[in-house]
């Protein structure tokens, strides 16, 4: 039976298929496994758009991990950024002398990321890191800067698997280019 999102002509490609999705979560769940003996992190989830990936990325940690989440968010209704990043949720947890792992689910321009990662250096953790599911390519934030990458993808706004646009489209279970016209563009 077909979807009823193949019905739907706002939505282009397929960037990522579903189950390329899911062997590159198993990729990453095994490396932050490796690369955290020891030392269990603390993941801090980037809602919304980081909710599924997390939930994913969490179960294939092998470890026992802490969860907080942040909410934070910058784009709304529109395919680009409002260039302010506004603390929606703050977090719960103290973060001194812990081994942070920030979980986004898209680095675009690199604003939210760059806000983020002052303030939660701020809070004095162990240690921290970035994993990213995707990446735009041309985005500006060094690679050195992002300890984990699931995909780089073209400069193309994206839907799907937690990525949203207005609200829409986070439960695809997908990656697709958005060819709509944006409420707030
Ligand atoms: O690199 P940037 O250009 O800053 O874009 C990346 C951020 O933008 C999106 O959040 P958004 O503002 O859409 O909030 P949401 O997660 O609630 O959808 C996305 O989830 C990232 O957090
Ligand atoms: O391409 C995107 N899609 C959805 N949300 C986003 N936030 C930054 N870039 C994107
Ligand atoms: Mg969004």
């Amino acid at each position: 039976m077909g979807s009823f999102w193949d019905e739907d002509p706002q939505l282009g490609e397929v960037i990522v298929p579903a189950d390329r999705l899911q062997a590159r979560v198993a990729e990453l769940g095994a490396a932050i496994t490796a690369d955290y003996q020891g030392r269990p992190p603390l993941l801090v989830g980037v809602l919304k758009g980081a909710f599924v990936f997390l939930s994913d990325l969490a179960r294939a940690i092998d470890l026992p991990v802490d969860f907080d989440l942040m909410a934070v968010a910058s784009y709304g209704a529109r395919t680009t950024t409002s260039g302010v990043v506004r603390i929606v949720k703050d977090l719960d947890s103290d973060l001194a002398g812990r081994h942070v792992l920030v979980v986004e689910d898209i680095v675009d321009s690199g604003l939210t990321l760059s806000y983020l990662r002052r303030y939660l250096l701020a809070r004095s953790p162990a240690s921290l890191e970035i994993c990213s599911l995707l990446v735009k390519e041309g985005c500006q934030v060094p690679r050195s800067e992002l300890r984990y990458v699931g995909f780089t993808i073209p400069s193309v706004f994206v839907v799907g698997y937690g990525l949203d646009v207005a609200e829409r489209y986070r439960n695809l279970p997908e990656i697709r280019a958005f060819v709509g016209q944006a409420p707030g563009d």
